[in-house]
């Protein structure tokens, strides 16, 4: 199942792509046929401009191999290629069939250089790499494999055939355990499968296996506070820690701390990976404290997996996974909170409260408008997920006032 997403011979056909061509739209969908196509006005908006048109597309049997390579293409084309050359995120997929999605990119480029055909040159010699070029033919447009110095031999054109959109964003088809893991083992293995390439993968893993697992029967509350940066998390469970004469907890937890900078430079399938044993560790930890104390918890998995399903889920909120998904329900295996609270404050003010601590001053007016797209997939991700579901907290007014209303609702729901 995991290993499904490879173009296979003679499937091409079956498959939809999906160009990213604007974030704030539907992508640009297209099939191949082998009969001529007209294309409608948007997708003439991609094909029809002048340039030479690419995509390439990271396929391999390996998925740590697979994650690592599109993140050095990503790189390397957002570096290399001149302000001539746009480049959209892209995708292959068979409609809502889960781990079907080839990643990869689709390439515009209007200059007179050769810069683009040089790097994908030095791209192809990757046996992880496929690629396309795209020629217009008046009203038509096809693709074949591409190759710089002669059309690859038995390769096919294939005419663009615009299609409509399919019922689950292309962008959830591939995030059970790739973005958001639902057991330990399924995480586990994925830092297992890198130790070769990221020693500190040991460590982590060692350190998963020394947490005892203690059952949490009979147990003081545990309550999870949850949020965007900068909605008073840290002011918040610091209030209560002496309040309730509670512990504060965090995930992921200190013993983690110093492994979180090399993880975070890791593709998702890594990193998000790290930070799912990450809740694992605090869970022990829970498990043992809370025998001893009502607890409070900076984060848990509510953040893992909003954080990871809002980055993997490209463009606007309706292309999150549906309500009803799967994807939102806590994994089985792991310690569930009494009471979960999500920290809410309107983006003004969260704004205000990034710059009084000094971030934030420099972001340009675009990239504010993608930052902000992000930030309502978070919260609406954080909102969806179920098994324990969120209540949410007005955040805006004073810590004191943020305070009282949480003792309110965990006096309510706890009895504390
Ligand atoms: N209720 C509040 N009213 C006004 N300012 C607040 C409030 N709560 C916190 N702040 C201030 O907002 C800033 C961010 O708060 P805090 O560090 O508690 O947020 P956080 O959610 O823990 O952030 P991060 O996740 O980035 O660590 C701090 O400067 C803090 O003093
Ligand atoms: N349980 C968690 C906690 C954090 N993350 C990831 O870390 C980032 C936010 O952490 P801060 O220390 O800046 O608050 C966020 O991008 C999450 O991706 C997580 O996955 N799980």
């Amino acid at each position: 199942m995991l290993r499904r997403a490879m173009f296979r011979c003679g499937e091409l056909c079956s498959r939809v792509f999906a160009v990213e061509f604007d974030l704030r739209a539907e992508p640009l969908y297209f099939t191949l046929s082998s009969s001529p196509q007209v294309l409608h006005h948007d997708h003439q908006r991609l094909f029809g401009d002048c340039g030479k048109l690419f995509s390439l597309h990271v396929q391999s049997e390996n998925r740590i191999e697979k994650a690592q390579t599109h993140a050095q293409i990503k790189h390397k084309l957002s570096s290399t290629l001149s302000r001539d050359c746009d480049v959209f995120e892209a995708s292959s997929f068979i409609p809502d069939d889960e781990n079907s999605v080839v990643k990869g990119f689709f390439i515009r480029d209007k200059s007179t250089t050769t810069l683009s055909e040089d790097l994908l040159n030095t791209l192809r010699q990757s046996k992880t790499v496929c690629m396309f070029s795209y020629k217009r033919e008046g009203q038509y447009c096809w693709q074949e494999l591409w190759s710089p110095v002669s059309p690859v031999k038995e390769s096919v054109r294939q005419y663009i055939t615009p299609a409509t959109a399919a019922k689950h964003h292309p962008s959830t088809l591939n995030i059970r355990n790739s973005d958001v893991f639902y057991s330990m083992d399924e995480a586990y293995k994925v830092l297992q499968e890198c130790t070769d390439i990221i020693p500190e993968s040991k460590a982590v893993l060692k350190l998963v296996d020394e947490q005892l697992e203690i059952s949490s029967g009979d147990a003081y509350p545990v309550i999870v506070i949850e949020g965007l940066d900068a909605t008073g998390k840290t002011t918040l469970t610091e209030a209560l820690r002496e309040s309730l004469n509670a512990t504060l907890l965090k995930s992921p937890p200190q013993c983690l701390t110093s492994f979180r900078q090399r993880f975070d430079s890791e593709p998702p399938l890594i990193r998000r990976a790290f930070y799912a044993l990450g809740n694992y560790i605090t869970a022990a930890h829970i498990g043992k404290e809370s025998l001893r104390a009502p607890v409070i918890v900076d984060r848990y998995w509510h953040s893992t997996a909003a954080y990871a399903i809002a980055t993997a889920v490209s463009g606007r909120v309706e292309n999150l996974p549906r309500l009803d998904s799967e994807l939102y329900q806590w994994p089985g295996d792991l310690l569930q909170p009494n009471l979960v609270l999500l920290l809410t404050v309107n983006p003004e003010e969260r704004l205000r409260r990034l710059r009084d601590r000094g971030q934030d001053k420099t972001v340009e007016e675009a990239e504010l408008e993608l930052n902000q797209l992000f930030r309502l997939k978070v919260e609406e991700a954080y909102k969806r997920i179920q098994n324990p579901a969120c209540i949410i907290v007005d955040a805006s007014p004073s810590p004191q006032e943020v305070l009282q209303q949480v003792q309110r609702l965990i006096r309510n729901k706890c009895h504390l």
